[in-house]
């Protein structure tokens, strides 16, 4: 387990805005029912995570809202650190599951953002777009689904056999199975013949390319606020390339790099961003059947059409750094989290 960084403020500063939920957890450490007049946020993120997004100015909103970010030290047992009143993490080790599941049984009161059996759905390529398949937006401002795909396990000699049999239509993505945070999870080719596809290295998912102009949606979701930007992705393949290309061609994280697409010059039929309303209902319905609160979703419109989406990517706490205004986002959702779980202590519930 590799965790990183110690960001945390010194107490006394005058912008508390709130009684966050610690004030009503019994605590050594909070003298039981005394209230304290800060937000504590434990986080255990990889090094790379904590650059990209605990920005400059994230710590200092948070700061100025009264919400402490405190890293997890990996070193010491979970239960002498805090009181926390909300765990932060993405680490994808099955050492620091048990290590929070076990925490979160003796802690119910702390909100784990987000359960790690929940995370783990997006962890594989295949059940990440399990949830798709069974929603039906179809009355909603337009159709949502995701591409054919098939799972591969092992022998790659048996792909062509098994692509063809499965009636899938080249071109193909081929994505590696697991997304465990690594590069390599990320390493995604694409294959433009049957006899080609001998050549990739399974365990992995082999997924129909759907022509989208070139133009993706993130979809970023941070509790009930979801916010869209466009991305540039991969350019359409046509017939011509069909016929001229042959094996198995890696491609680079296109759709990753930080320039964003929405102030590019482009064709109103692709760069339209998906309605409003169909947004608001997935990201509902996602939220609700994946039970996560911190996730994006890649979207794109099929070429040619008004409303056809596909769904190609799921990803659990994103890159939220790249999305204009996280920070007001962010703050905003943490201390939400912490007034309703007030107001439910209050009310008694
Ligand atoms: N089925 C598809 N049809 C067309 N383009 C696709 C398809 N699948 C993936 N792509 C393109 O490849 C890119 C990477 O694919 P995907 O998002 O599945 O990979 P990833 O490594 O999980 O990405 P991320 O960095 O968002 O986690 C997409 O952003 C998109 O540009
Ligand atoms: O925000 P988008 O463009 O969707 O891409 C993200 C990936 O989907 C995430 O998997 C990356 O986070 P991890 O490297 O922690 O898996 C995440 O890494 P980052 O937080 O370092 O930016 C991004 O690469
Ligand atoms: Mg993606
Ligand atoms: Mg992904």
């Amino acid at each position: 387990m590799r965790l990183h960084g110690e960001v945390s403020f010194d107490e006394g500063e005058e912008e508390v805005v709130m009684v966050p939920a610690a004030a009503l957890s019994s605590s050594p450490l909070n003298g039981g029912a005394v209230p304290v007049t800060r937000l504590v946020v434990g986080y255990a993120l990889t090094k790379k995570k904590v650059k990209s997004f605990l920005q400059p100015k994230l710590l200092l909103l948070a700061r100025k809202k009264g919400i402490n970010l405190v890293a997890i030290d990996d070193t010491r047992p979970l239960a002498e650190q805090g009181p926390f009143d909300v765990i932060l993490h993405k680490i994808t080790s099955k050492e620091w599951q048990q290590v929070l599941e076990d925490y979160h049984e003796e802690h119910p009161e702390v909100t784990v953002l987000d359960p790690p059996n929940a995370i783990n759905h997006l962890n594989n390529r295949q059940s990440m777009l399990a949830e798709v398949s069974d929603l039906n937006l179809s009355s909603f401002y337009g159709e949502v689904c995701t591409p054919r795909q098939l799972v591969i396990m092992r022998d790659p000699s048996s792909i062509p056999t098994a692509v063809a049999m499965a009636g899938l239509t080249l071109p193909l993505v081929a994505k590696p199975l697991v997304v465990d945070g690594t590069s390599k999870s990320h390493e995604l080719s694409l294959a433009y013949d049957e006899a080609s596809l001998s050549m990739l290295d399974p365990p992995l998912v082999l997924q129909e390319f759907v022509n989208h102009g070139g133009i993706l949606f993130k979809v970023y979701i941070i509790g009930e606020t979801i916010q869209v930007v466009r991305r540039f992705s991969l350019p359409d393949v046509n017939t011509y390339d069909l016929l001229n290309n042959v094996g198995v061609y890696r491609f680079p994280r296109v759709s990753c790099a930080a320039a964003s697409a929405d102030h590019a010059d482009l064709d109103p039929h692709i760069s339209e961003l998906p309605p409003r309303p169909l947004l608001e209902k997935l990201g509902k319905e996602l939220r609700g059947r994946l039970g996560l609160r911190l996730f994006n979703i890649d979207m794109i419109r099929e070429l040619g059409t008004k409303d056809r989406y596909y769904i190609i990517d799921i990803n659990y706490f994103p890159g939220f750094g790249k999305m204009p205004g996280y920070e007001h986002i962010f703050t905003d959702f943490l201390l939400n989290l912490a007034q309703s779980k007030y107001k439910k202590c209050l009310s008694g519930g």
